[in-house]
């Protein structure tokens, strides 16, 4: 097909039992959804509801079944319902759900987080992202003895108060970038600077001499869309971070597992000394990890005086499906894999928007990719924001209606996982060339 072949009409798509279930929700759920990312605010409409998925595909309530490039929004690397994941989450059921005191397992994971990143040699495990990044800050903060966190615009490190200003994910299609409900206060210690810009990072040290504990950022930004960082900048923030006695603090909860099995400090090669695990670390149950030396560690009560604590943390049930996902992840390696599949993806993206003669950049870093409807390179959140979010919202839409489930806003990144194949993936680029002509309009 080329870019003069007529739009083939929108597939008839109906989510009937989806709407009445989020009507229902509504009522007695804020807009019907426990996060607001699902909520289809970004793309208009409303989300089918799910019942099911097995390896790469969805499947909802009404009877579709979809391609699925959001994975539970990261963890589901080895695709849905893994058998091996699946047993032992069983059998961990089958002994308890919860204890709130020590198990074999907790120790096991903590070995091979130690082994697997090159940040870490010990690791305090939480129930989500925000948790490992909101103690990962109060880590930061008592070690150094400073107060002030340097925050990339537009990245996410889920809803820590003094992380949600400027946050890229939901957040950044809500239209209140910094929400009622954090105090000045809380953010007051708060500097942002933009993504890929280390002389902006410079110029904060600079500005706020002997004050700031620690920069932060995702290596990979995945919540503003998929933007990686320029050849050599974390090499610098890694430079300036040492010069001025403050913290370098990855989150990983995205990157961790996903780009390499040590995440994006192996595969960029730059240590930080805090990390932010989630996601995959859990295999689809809630888990997230924060981790750095022995030394800093050791700042972490019941050794040190810094105070952080959880009754579900370890899970025994979350604990068995991640311990599984790493142990599968390091047996199989699929990154390689991963690596092709997604770039044949990407190519077949680029060509279909090429053909469509639509604006668009897509970007990548290993298995997270996203086709932005803007002139590229994107470097930072100003430059995400020029996208044409509207055609994004249509282009959303033409593609789930094909079968394909992208996540519901320009400004997340997609994932592959290892349950994904090439015929797949050649489905999602016809469908997406359809979606285009259909959304160009
Ligand atoms: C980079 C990053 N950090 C932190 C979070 C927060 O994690 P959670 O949603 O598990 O609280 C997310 C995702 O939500 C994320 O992508
Ligand atoms: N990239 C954004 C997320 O992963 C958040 C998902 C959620 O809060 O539902």
């Amino acid at each position: 097909m080329d870019a003069t072949t007529p739009a083939r009409s929108k597939p008839e798509y109906r989510l009937d039992r989806s709407h009445a279930e989020f009507v229902r929700a509504g009522k007695v759920i804020p807009g019907g959804v426990n996060s607001p990312a699902r909520a289809f605010g970004a793309v208009g409409g409303e989300p089918p509801f799910l019942d099911r998925a097995e390896g790469a595909y969805l499947y909802d309530i009404d009877g579709h079944q979809y391609i699925d490039y959001i994975g539970s929004w990261g963890p589901m690397i080895l695709g849905h319902c893994r058998p091996e994941v699946n047993a032992a989450v069983a059998e961990a059921l089958a002994k308890s759900p919860s204890f709130g005191a020590p198990t074999v397992r907790e120790a096991e994971i903590a070995e091979e987080v130690a082994a697997a990143v090159p940040s870490i040699e010990m690791v305090r495990f939480v129930s989500s992202g925000t948790e490992a990044a909101m103690s990962a800050v109060r880590l930061a903060r008592g070690v150094t003895g400073r107060d002030k966190i340097i925050k990339m615009i537009g990245h996410y490190h889920g809803h820590v108060d003094a992380l949600l200003v400027s946050a890229g994910s939901a957040v950044a299609t809500l239209g209140h970038p910094n929400s009622p409900g954090v105090t000045p206060g809380a953010a007051a210690d708060t500097i942002l600077v933009p993504f890929n810009d280390a002389s902006a990072v410079a110029s904060a040290f600079e500005r706020y001499p002997g004050q700031v504990a620690a920069v932060l950022l995702e290596p990979v930004a995945g919540n503003m869309g998929c933007v990686p960082p320029r050849p050599g900048y974390l090499e610098r923030l890694r430079e300036l971070t040492t010069k001025h006695g403050a913290l370098l603090f990855f989150d990983e909860v995205m990157t961790g597992f996903r780009l390499s099995y040590g995440g994006a400090q192996e595969y960029f090669g730059v240590t930080p000394d805090v990390t932010c695990l989630g996601k995959i670390i859990g295999g689809g149950l809630p888990a997230a990890a924060y981790g750095a030396s022995k030394e800093i560690m050791s700042r972490i009560s019941p050794v040190g005086p810094i105070f952080q604590a959880g009754t579900l943390s370890g899970n025994p049930l979350a604990m068995a499906a991640g311990l599984t996902t790493l142990r599968l992840l390091k047996r199989e390696n699929p990154y390689p894999a991963l690596d092709r599949l997604a770039e044949r993806l990407e190519d077949g993206l680029r060509r279909a928007a090429t053909d469509a003669r639509v604006p668009h950049c897509v970007q990548r870093v290993g298995s997270m990719i996203t086709i932005f409807f803007a002139e590229g390179p994107i470097h930072d959140f100003d430059d995400a924001k020029r996208s044409d979010t509207a055609l994004f919202g249509r282009f959303f839409w033409e593609l789930l209606a094909r079968g394909v489930y992208f996540p519901c806003s320009q400004f997340e990144a997609a994932f592959l996982s290892s349950a994904h194949t090439e015929a797949d993936i050649d489905h999602t680029v016809q469908a997406a060339r359809e979606a285009l002509l259909a959304a160009r309009g």
